[in-house]
């Protein structure tokens, strides 16, 4: 990858973006290209040019139409690039026929493989790494030809190929295919028992019954800052909230696994917050297993807290992928709540409620309470009030409700106590038989 290849050297590796503009995506065309030229800059690239053209079914051959592919090779010439990166995915032919067309020295990629290669640039964990690793040798498997085979036999062994790496190895496609595929069942097997140690699974199995919510949205409007602007104030365990603090940066994707936290209100309520993966459109989700456990987080959650950057000019752009993302995932149905984040930035007063939406600042005391005021009514909203008598002799039981639930009154009567106080549906379940009807 850039950062991998290119730290050393302290040069940027020169691109060309590509894309086709059809009747599907021409309405946010010019959105489109400006997340890809963000997606390019965020693995350190320079883009030196883009170069689109209107068409309604790309070349199966060579992607673009001839006269385009011309124009390309000419481009990539005057502005001494390297690399074209193409919006769409390509296959394994197109990538070849391109590669020809233009010059021998100039690698040909698509968008999955540049956002891999950001993804293999951020991941920071052992399973990150291995996670991210496994799907870039998916990924190239299909898509390996001549030039590819070459930088892998220089690389076999080594931490995972990078796009922008070049060899010039004897070509091996067959036994190329057979390392790949050995190496993903090397990285499968090692994945297997890292996670079956891991905190990943206790969290999976997590059984307290508390409510879950997750904080989802598309990459960079501040779902991290969030998390940990809550964390602090309501973190269970008050005194180590900095060592429970997630990554915050101002990057794409600077969270790439999701984390849990135990969140307790001062009203005594309880929930799990997730932080999850940033969104962007045409998100290669089914090939990274960090996007996965993210998508199941959000999809098991009670409530999801959208968080979205205000202050960008393309932010409809953003809840729409944001919603696109979430329909296919199946987590459409599940109550959602949007921040408007940012308002700061943005010059917007805040914190402003409206329904379900809030317009706030992760930097602003105000909106922190406003929206844990928005939390507790979505969140809470099926608590019931209940009156329990517990006999003197559970004074655990008490002593348990008491410790986790605010008590709304308490009296006692010749038989035990009598408290009052609200309770979901399956806490009532569990403490029926105290009930005092
Ligand atoms: N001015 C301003 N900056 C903010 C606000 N919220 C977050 N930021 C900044 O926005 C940047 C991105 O924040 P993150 O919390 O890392 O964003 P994220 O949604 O977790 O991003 P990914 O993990 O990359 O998907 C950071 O530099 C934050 O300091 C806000 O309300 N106002
Ligand atoms: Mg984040």
């Amino acid at each position: 990858m850039a950062a991998q290849l290119f730290d050393t050297k302290k040069t940027k590796e020169r691109v060309i973006l590509t894309a086709i503009e059809n009747q599907k995506n021409s309405q946010n065309f010019d959105y489109a290209i400006e997340e890809f030229k963000n997606l390019a800059v965020a693995d350190n690239l320079e883009v030196v040019d883009v170069l689109t053209q209107k068409y309604d079914r790309p070349n199966a051959a060579t992607y673009f139409g001839k006269g385009k592919v011309e124009e390309l090779k000419e481009l990539v010439n005057a502005k001494e690039a390297r690399l074209v990166i193409s919006n769409d995915d390509l296959t394994a032919t197109q990538i070849r026929n391109l590669e020809k067309m233009i010059a021998s020295d100039v690698r040909v990629v698509d968008r999955t493989g540049l956002i891999l290669d950001i993804f293999a640039a951020r991941a920071k964990t052992k399973i990150a790494k291995l996670q991210v690793r496994l799907a870039q040798k998916q990924y190239q498997l299909p898509r390996l030809h001549t030039s590819l085979a070459n930088e892998l036999d220089q690389q076999a062994g080594a931490g995972g190929a990078s796009f922008t790496s070049r060899g010039s190895g004897e070509t091996k496609l067959e036994l190329n295919r057979r390392t790949i595929e050995e190496q993903i069942s090397q990285i499968k097997t090692e994945l297997k028992s890292l996670l079956s140690s891991s905190t990943v699974q206790r969290k999976r199995r997590d059984n307290s019954g508390l409510k879950r919510v997750a904080l989802v949205g598309y990459t960079n409007a501040g779902k991290s800052t969030w998390m940990n602007r809550i964390v602090e104030r309501y973190s269970q365990i008050g005194n180590d909230s900095e060592e429970k603090k997630v990554f915050e940066k101002d990057m794409l994707f600077a969270t790439l696994d999701s984390t849990v936290r135990s969140i307790r209100l001062p009203n005594k309520r309880q929930f799990l917050l997730s932080d999850t993966v940033g969104f962007i459109s045409n998100l290669p989700h089914n090939l990274v297993a960090s996007f996965q456990s993210t998508l199941e987080e959000a999809s098991n959650s009670d409530l999801l807290v959208q968080i979205v950057d205000v202050s960008d000019p393309h932010y409809r752009d953003m809840l729409t992928t944001t919603s696109k993302t979430l329909r296919q995932i199946g987590a459409e149905q599940i109550p959602m709540v949007t921040i408007f984040n940012k308002a700061d930035k943005a010059k917007l007063s805040y914190p402003e409620r409206s329904g379900e939406d809030l317009i706030a600042s992760a930097l602003d005391k105000k909106s922190l309470e406003a929206f844990i005021d928005l939390l507790n009514k979505k969140l809470f909203a099926d608590l019931k009030k209940v009156e329990l008598l517990i006999p003197f002799d559970q004074g655990s039981v008490l002593s348990e409700l008491i410790e986790n639930n605010q008590v709304l009154h308490q009296e006692y009567n010749d038989k035990g106590t009598k408290i009052v106080l609200e309770l979901s549906e399956a806490k009532i379940k569990q403490y029926q038989r105290f009930v005092n009807i």
